[in-house]
């Protein structure tokens, strides 16, 4: 069986270095790596490679969400490709959720065994008819997508990172997001239904329970049952939110009335703003407005992800 490793050395503040490092040192079987250099270069080497095989081939990564997010965009509807991640990110929502490789042995015992996978669902988002984009974790719009761009073009992330104190740039992100953010009208449609929201925070759509870093915010959510989960979050205060954040540790955030789960094949969304923030997979990916209907599906059997934890 083929390997190739796609690393992104910065995943993680500098993570994704450090674990390519010890995986190089230790790794006995023959493989092929590439280093992603700059923002949608992953999918850029992944698709390359995809293109070429005519062979069943393992594709590992070493990153974060993101990283994850560019590679499976470049594979989805190969058969012949089989993810394997070994986490290097910040947030590493994938892992809590898919099983990854947790060491160098447990790749090389992977490939000389039955090389086990399991097929998976892919989320879809078209933004209007301009952008298609998947998601394999999660999507969003409104308050956490608008954190994820504070996060990428803030300078201060830059500065807590130098210092070694990288970890704390998302702390920093949710507070001055908290202040900042305007919160949005929101309309939901699926077939003959329609949901009206007022003051949303935000609107995620999940593959997965896992989003922002650890929060298992739609519980219900499973990457094979053909079904997208959506979760709003609307009608509540600032202090209220934060309240919100910390019970989603307990899985207590289902009581809230003010959070609304939907579960569905296919949901179209309209924001009643001019300016709402959009982000797949934690990568941003600019602004929808009450112009864009934001159309939400997902498609079973797209990608194919080692079988369990090794
Ligand atoms: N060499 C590079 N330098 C800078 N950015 C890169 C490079 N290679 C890839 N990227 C970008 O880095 C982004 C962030 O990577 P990734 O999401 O893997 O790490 P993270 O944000 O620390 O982890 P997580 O998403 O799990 O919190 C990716 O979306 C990718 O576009």
């Amino acid at each position: 069986m083929q390997i190739l490793i796609i690393v992104n050395e910065s995943a993680g503040n500098g993570k994704g270095r450090k674990v390519w490092l010890r995986l190089q040192q230790q790794l006995t079987i023959t493989y092929q790596v590439a280093f992603t250099e700059y923002e949608g270069h992953g999918q850029e080497i992944a698709k390359k490679w995809a293109q070429q095989q005519r062979d069943p081939m393992l594709l590992v990564i070493v990153g974060g969400d993101g990283t994850i997010h560019e590679v499976v965009s470049g594979v989805v509807h190969n058969k012949n490709i089989i993810i394997g991640v070994v986490r290097a990110g910040s947030g590493n929502d994938f892992a809590r959720f898919f099983p990854v490789f947790h060491n160098s042995s447990q790749i090389e015992h992977y490939v000389k065994s039955a090389k086990a996978s399991t097929i998976k669902d892919v989320g879809i988002i078209h933004l209007g008819n301009k952008q298609k984009e998947i998601f394999v974790n999660n999507a969003g719009i409104g308050f956490d997508a608008h954190v994820t761009k504070l996060i990428n073009t803030s300078r201060l992330k830059l500065f807590l990172n130098k210092i070694g104190l990288g970890k704390l740039s998302y702390a920093v992100a949710v507070i001055r997001g908290l202040f900042r953010f305007h919160r949005f009208d929101v309309i939901v449609r699926a077939d003959e239904q329609e949901w009206q929201f007022q003051q949303a925070w935000f609107v995620a759509m999940s593959n997965q329970p896992y989003f922002g870093g650890g929060m298992k915010i739609t519980p219900a959510a499973r990457a094979d049952d053909g079904l997208v989960d959506i979760t709003i979050v609307h009608g509540i205060s600032r202090i209220k939110l934060l309240l919100v954040f910390v019970t989603v540790f307990f899985e207590k955030h289902t009581k809230f009335k003010e959070i609304t789960f939907l579960q569905g094949q296919h949901f179209d969304i309209i924001v009643g703003d001019d300016q709402v923030d959009c982000h797949t997979d934690g990568n941003y990916i600019g602004v929808v407005n009450e112009e864009t209907t934001i159309r939400c599906t997902v498609q079973q059997n797209a990608w194919q992800v080692i079988d369990k934890d090794c």
